[in-house]
């Protein structure tokens, strides 16, 4: 294997770098590339390790041929354009908790700010003005919090604030009544927070569903005063309607780390009373960057040296010590999903892949994933482990995992049944000694056989000389013979044949083949 090498295009803790070496990763750190001098060298790299100011979108990931890996230090990963890394096999993963005290406390932090006036307070008094009854504030005990998104994020703000003595609310679709009570909020809807809450602070990602949550609309029926805070994404709030009811003085204050376009050096909020800002500094404490650096580095190199997969977005996890383990059955499952995939004559309507023995102990989603890109290979170019469950499902695939207890005669086994409208069929493999994966079973036949390279597959009636005439069809075409793996219905008639050949059988050799006495089906394969 080749020494992966890591580009670290926004500025990060050292830590990062350090960790990228100890683990013998090539590293190198370029930050504030404009786009067209980071597609110049990204084709060198394997991985890209950033914060916010990258902005990996699909013209990067096209020039970047050899990228396997994109890791964010921090959390929000609406700067990366997942779908074009998904298509592209790149795996796109965050360190989620690692900065999330520290944007909580930055919402705490300016949650004070706007309530005591704090910046401006304290350039007036520089400026040696002592306007001491100018800031008149209010006080947070007994006030209503409301949290847009309480996840790791809210709920750590929704502790410091009952901390506060406030009282919190919090509008989350995906939050549980028990979750509630557990971080001490009352679940509301959107429309009840936005009645009842004194302060309002947002935590959610920016998503097609939450951009614009706080449009003017939603800010007009804020509670008048109201003070909102926005350590979360610039385009969850509308700025010139916020900056409106700031002028109107229905909203009392607003606080943003974060704005629609970063970096924010020129706002039309800039300047409005009771508006205070931080050029993003949510994430910007000395505890918070080394947590995201080490564990963005850490993550990364598992995953270039070990395949192990951790905090991965578009793609299921692989534990370190899963990683090897799993890696001989994702072979065994690409293979038979590919062996699948290239004998169904119509579109699959549905898979179902099942586990016996010691690969049913083990984590069965990469191996779906593995199956998948296998299966869906002969219709794209494209397919891969990332993108491979998210194309069956475009397809209306329906896909079923099934674990067995029992054990069968082999130590495991991994079979898949696929139904098209021609019917359903099934094949199964299992790996032998030195891992090496193996055909057990094609359609209800046993055989054995290595799927290896080009083959050819023959369903036959079984009739004496069958085999001299598809050997000397290939002789005659100056096509060697690997090997020949046969196997029979058990009483019946039929018969199939898998040939591993060493050159791949052209058009004309196929039609031959076809001719042949008692050959129902044909159909060149490539593994
Ligand atoms: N200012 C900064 O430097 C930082 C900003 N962030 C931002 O904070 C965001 C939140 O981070 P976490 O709490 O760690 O994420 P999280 O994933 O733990 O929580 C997000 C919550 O938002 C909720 N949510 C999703 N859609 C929603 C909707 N339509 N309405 C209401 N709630 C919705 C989810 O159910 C979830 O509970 C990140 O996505 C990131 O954009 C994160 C770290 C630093
Ligand atoms: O982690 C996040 O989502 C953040 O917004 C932090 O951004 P940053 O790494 O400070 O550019």
């Amino acid at each position: 294997m080749t020494t992966p090498k890591v580009l670290i295009s926004d500025k990060m803790s050292p830590k990062a770098a350090e960790i990228f070496r100890e683990r013998g990763i090539q590293v190198d750190e370029k930050t504030g590339l404009g786009k067209d001098e980071l597609i110049a060298i990204i084709g060198e790299y394997d991985g890209l390790a950033i914060r916010s100011s990258t902005r990996p979108d699909a013209d990067i990931m096209d020039a970047a041929t050899n990228l396997k890996v994109i890791g964010r230090a921090g959390i929000g990963t609406d700067n990366i354009d997942k779908d074009a890394a998904s298509a592209r096999g790149i795996v796109v993963m965050n360190t989620p908790f690692g900065n999330s005290i520290t944007t909580a406390e930055h919402a705490i932090a300016m949650m004070f700010a706007l309530a005591r006036q704090l910046p401006e307070a304290d350039a007036s008094t520089q400026a040696g003005k002592w306007e001491k009854s100018k800031f008149m504030g209010v006080e947070l005990t007994g006030k209503t919090l409301g949290l847009i998104g309480a996840g790791n994020i809210g709920s750590i703000v929704a502790d410091r604030a009952r901390g506060l003595k406030m009282k919190v609310v919090a509008f989350d679709p995906f939050l549980t009544e028990d979750r509630a009570v557990e971080i001490g909020a009352e679940k509301v809807d959107l429309d009840g927070l936005l009645s009842r809450a004194d302060f309002i602070t947002l935590h959610t990602p920016l998503t097609d569903q939450t951009r614009g949550i706080l449009g003017r609309e939603n800010l007009e029926r804020t509670k008048k005063g109201v003070r909102i805070i926005n350590c979360a994404r610039g385009g969850l709030i509308d700025e010139a309607a916020l900056k409106d009811l700031l002028e109107s003085g229905h909203i009392a204050g607003a606080a943003l780390d974060v704005f629609g376009e970063e970096p924010a050096k020129e706002n039309s909020l800039f300047g409005t009373p009771g508006f205070v800002a931080t050029p993003h500094l949510g994430a910007s404490t000395t505890e918070a960057q080394v947590n995201v650096a080490i564990q963005v580095a850490e993550q990364m190199a598992d995953y270039l040296l070990t395949g192990a997969v951790t905090n991965a977005l578009n793609t299921p996890s692989v534990s370190a010590e899963e990683a090897p383990r799993l890696k001989p059955y994702m072979t065994l499952a690409t293979k038979l999903g590919l062996l699948a995939g290239q004998l169904a004559h119509r579109g699959i309507k549905r898979v179902s892949i099942e586990a016996e023995g010691a690969l049913a102990e083990l984590n069965m989603k990469p191996v779906t994933a593995a199956v998948l890109a296998g299966m869906l290979r002969p219709i794209s170019d494209t397919v891969n482990m990332v993108n491979a469950p998210f194309m069956a499902r475009e397809r209306d695939i329906d896909v079923a995992e099934v674990r067995h207890d029992k054990e069968g005669d082999y130590a495991s086994l991994l079979r898949l049944t696929v139904e098209t409208s021609d019917g359903v069929r099934s094949v199964a493999g299992t790996l032998f000694g030195d891992n090496a994966p193996r055909l057990v079973e094609l359609f209800g036949i046993r055989m054995e056989a290595e799927l290896d390279g080009p083959m050819l597959y023959i369903e036959n009636e079984d009739k004496p000389g069958f085999i001299g005439a598809v050997g000397s069809t290939l002789g005659q075409a100056g096509i060697n013979i690997g090997t020949f793996n046969l196997g029979r219905r058990a009483g019946g008639s039929d018969a199939v044949m898998l040939v591993a050949v060493d050159d791949e059988v052209n058009a004309d050799v196929m039609a031959t083949i076809k001719t042949l006495d008692g050959v129902k089906n044909v159909k060149a394969l490539t593994f």
